[in-house]
C-alpha cells in the first residue's frame, strides 16, 4: 500500500505537487492522468525517494522509501526507459542489479523471459528500440518479485501488440494482490487497464475514483429510452430538470441522470418501455471535462 499525505514538491515557488493525500491499494491497478505537467512523474520520484517532499509523506507499507531495507524487493518501479548505461546490454545491467540487491540470479531469466526479452538482451542497451527498452525497463522492475510497482508511461513506444501485453501483465499483477500504479496519456488504454483512478492537474488532486464512477460523473453519460410514448415521457423527464433530445418517433436521449431515474419516473407515469439502455461516455471525455481548467500546456482551439 502506498499512502501520500499531503504530498507537495515546490520548485523554487511553483508547486509541481501541491498537497497529495491519496491510498493506493493492493490488488489494484490505479491508472494516474494529467495533462502535460501535471506533476505525475514528480509524485514518482517522491515516493521512490529520487526527491525530497518540501513537505508532506509518501509512504510505502507504512515507511518512507529509504528506510525500506530492501528495496528493490518491496517495490519495482519504471520511470525512465533511457535511463541506462548505453554500452551495457540488457542481461548485463539486470544481472549487476540482481547482485547488488540480493536477487537470485535465475530471476534474471526469468523476468527476461516474462517481458519477451530473451533474444535480444545481450545487445547493447544503446542498441535498442525505445519499445525494447521499454521491455527491459519493466523487466528490472519486476526483477524484485515486488509487491509494489510503479510504471510511468510504460506503453511508450509499444507496438500494438506490446500494448495489449501491457495491459495483461498490468492486470495480472494486481490479479496477485499487488499495488500497481500506473501513468499513461493513452486514455482509450486506461480504460481497458485501470480499476481505479487518480487524476492531477497542476499538481493538485482533481479525482480519486473507481474508473466506473469517473465514467458515470461525466456529463456525456446518458440513458436511451425507446417507447411508443417518447413524446409523453420527455415532458415528465424534463419537467424533473433533466435533458432530453429526441430521435425519431419513439426514441429519445436523457442526459443528467440515472438510469434507475429514468425507469422511475417512466414507471410512475405508467409509461411502457422497449429499451433502457446507458450510453457510456468514453474516459477520455471524461477526462478533458474534469481537466479542463488544468492544461497547462495546450496548443489553443
Ligand atoms: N527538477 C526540476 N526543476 C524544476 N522544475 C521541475 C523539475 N522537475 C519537474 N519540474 C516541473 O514540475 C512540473 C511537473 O512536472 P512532471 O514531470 O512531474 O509532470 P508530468 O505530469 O509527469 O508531465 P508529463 O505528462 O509531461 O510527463 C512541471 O511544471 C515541470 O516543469
Amino acid at each position: 500500500m502506498i499512502s501520500l499525505n499531503g504530498l507537495t514538491k515546490r520548485y523554487g515557488d511553483r508547486p509541481a505537487v501541491d498537497g497529495l493525500t491519496l491510498e493506493l491499494r493492493p490488488g489494484t491497478v490505479t491508472g494516474f492522468l494529467g495533462p502535460n505537467g501535471a506533476g505525475k512523474t514528480t509524485t514518482m520520484r517522491l515516493i521512490l525517494g529520487l526527491d525530497r517532499p518540501s513537505s508532506g509523506t509518501a509512504l510505502i507499507g507504512g515507511v518512507p522509501y529509504h528506510r525500506i531495507r530492501n528495496p528493490l524487493r518491496t517495490v519495482g518501479a519504471l520511470l525512465d526507459a533511457r535511463a541506462l548505461h548505453p554500452g551495457r546490454s540488457g542481461h548485463a545491467h539486470l544481472v549487476a542489479l540482481a547482485r547488488s540487491n540480493g536477487v537470485p540470479r535465475r530471476r534474471v531469466t526469468e523476468v527476461l523471459e516474462t517481458v519477451g526479452m530473451a533474444g535480444a538482451a545481450r545487445k547493447r542497451a544503446g542498441a535498442l528500440s525505445l519499445g525494447m527498452s521499454q521491455r527491459l525497463g519493466i523487466a528490472a522492475a519486476l526483477l524484485g518479485d515486488p509487491q509494489v510497482l510503479m510504471f510511468d508511461e510504460p506503453v511508450n513506444g509499444l507496438d500494438p501488440d506490446g500494448v495489449r501485453w501491457v495491459r495483461g501483465l498490468m492486470r495480472s499483477l494486481a490479479a496477485e494482490g499487488r499495488t500497481v500504479f500506473v501513468s499513461s496519456h493513452l486514455m482509450s488504454e486506461m480504460q481497458l487497464t485501470a480499476d481505479h483512478l487518480v487524476v492531477i492537474g497542476k499538481g493538485r488532486l482533481i479525482a480519486d475514483a473507481p474508473l466506473a464512477d469517473v465514467i458515470a460523473g461525466s456529463s456525456l453519460t446518458s440513458v436511451l429510452v425507446r417507447t411508443p410514448h417518447a413524446g409523453d415521457l420527455a415532458v415528465r423527464l424534463r419537467a424533473a430538470g433533466i435533458t432530453v433530445d429526441r430521435y425519431g418517433e419513439n426514441e429519445l436521449e436523457a442526459t443528467g441522470a440515472a438510469l434507475e431515474t429514468v425507469g422511475d419516473l417512466a414507471y410512475e407515469a405508467g409509461i411502457r418501455l422497449h429499451e433502457l439502455r446507458a450510453k457510456e461516455a468514453s474516459l477520455e471525455q471524461a477526462y478533458q471535462e474534469l481537466t479542463a481548467g488544468s492544461v497547462e500546456y495546450g496548443a489553443g482551439a
